[in-house]
């Protein structure tokens, strides 16, 4: 729709049709102002498009918003001719500025009330602006938020003096009213909008420093925290998938249980501190002999349990011994003093064909079974290995 004619515009005697098609124009304006999407970025150019709404449904020659700062200036945000399209540059580089109380834009933020000159010529707010500049009349109106602060001043202005009539000032409440509550709605839009990015900001730092603690937690019930060697819940965990494995393709697994000896004199000669390094150097020399596939746990005190998965009894008895030959060479020099220390160990073998059918073999009992081989070891005088022969559980 174009801009009217001054003839045709409201309030201006024309008869029944004419007020009805001004009506509609007003109708027309609000709407299109109502209709604004509030959450465009730019806050002058949600201004420029409810201006450009007055300009295109009512016969105004000039709009612009001045828009109050926060040291109480009110400056120019943005305006729009008759000539000009929505999209066009919002203000001139050096924006026009006036302090609240100053001419007619001031008046109307400092009074809070629409100031109306009608002969901007002969009004002495208009002294200092040179005549090719001043418009024939001129509404300014104070625009307010839903909380009644002020947010700055609507102007319409037209080449005419004594253009605007009362209706155009009705209109100009109304209109005031909505580009008000447009622009409350929008900055809320967007405090809203930081403070949702700000608490998503906040939440995922803590989603990610809960996942943190999650894992080390995870990590810390898993491992034994004084040698870094995974745990007896670890074993209980992996020795299930070994044994299903075990059952599955059908092969052979090793089942060692490692004991240091004598550890106790040890502790009761050089002190706790010295064995629990003894304790530490020991897990790290069992760490370096196995693979990745073979579960080392500390499984408690000075013990610790080892299964060489996809192993036949032959290789599991062979590499058990050569574990006890590398923990013998270790040394540690106390008080001037050379430690050795010796293992003994348990080997429970469980063949490829030990478990018939879907029956998988307890762990209880095959650590039980390698704990009576161990304790055959210590008897037979420690720092050895011995193979656990209960053909009946072995199923050979
Ligand atoms: N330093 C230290 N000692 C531990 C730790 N856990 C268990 N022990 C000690 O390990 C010792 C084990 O002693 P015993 O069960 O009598 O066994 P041993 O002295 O090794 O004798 P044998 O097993 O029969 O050769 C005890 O003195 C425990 O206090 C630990 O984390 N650090």
């Amino acid at each position: 729709m174009t801009p009217q004619t001054p003839n045709a515009s409201i309030g201006q005697p024309g008869g029944v049709h004419d007020l009805v098609i001004d009506l509609f124009n007003a109708l027309s304006a609000i709407k299109q102002l109502s209709e604004l999407d509030c959450q465009v970025d730019d806050e002058a150019k949600l201004v420029k498009q409810a201006l450009a709404s007055l300009i295109q449904y009512q016969d105004m020659e000039r709009c612009s918003f001045f828009m109050l700062d926060d040291a109480g200036m009110l400056t120019n945000l943005t305006g729009i001719s008759v000539e000009e399209s929505p999209q066009s540059a919002a203000v001139r580089d050096k924006p026009l500025t006036f302090k609240v109380g100053e001419g007619v834009i001031g008046a109307a933020a400092a009074s809070g009330e629409l100031q109306h000159c009608r002969n901007c010529a002969e009004d002495p707010r208009f002294e200092k602006t040179a005549a090719a500049a001043l418009p024939g009349s001129l509404i300014s109106v104070p625009v307010f938020t839903l909380n009644r602060h002020l947010i700055g001043v609507l102007n319409v202005s037209h080449p005419q003096p004594f253009y605007f009539t009362d209706w155009h000032i009705r209109l100009l409440e109304v209109y005031k009213n909505i580009l008000g509550q447009l622009i409350t709605t929008r900055r809320l839009v967007r405090q809203m909008e930081r403070q949702i990015a700000s608490r998503t900001a906040e939440l995922e730092t803590l989603v990610a420093e809960t996942n943190q603690l999650k894992e080390h937690f995870a990590s810390m019930s898993m491992h034994d925290q004084l040698t870094g060697l995974h745990n007896r819940r670890f074993f209980y965990d992996q020795v299930e998938i070994a044994i299903a494995q075990h059952a599955r393709y059908h092969t052979s697994l090793c089942l060692l249980v490692l004991d240091i000896d004598h550890f106790k004199v040890i502790n009761d000669r050089f002190g706790h501190l010295f064995g629990d390094q003894v304790l530490v150097g020991v897990a790290s020399a069992l760490k370096r002999q196995v693979r990745s596939t073979d579960i080392l746990v500390r499984f408690g005190g000075e013990e610790f349990v080892l299964i060489f998965t996809n192993t036949p009894c032959d290789n599991g008895k062979a590499f058990g011994e050569r574990i006890r030959q590398e923990i013998s060479k270790l040394e540690w020099n106390v008080g001037g003093e050379t430690v050795n220390v010796t293992l003994s160990i348990g080997l429970f073998c469980l063949n490829a064909d030990a478990c018939p059918g879907s029956l998988a073999p307890d762990i209880d009992e095959m650590i039980n079974c390698a704990d009576t081989a161990l304790y055959q070891a210590k008897a037979n005088g420690r720092d050895q290995l011995v193979v656990f022969e209960d053909q009946r559980l072995r199923g050979d």
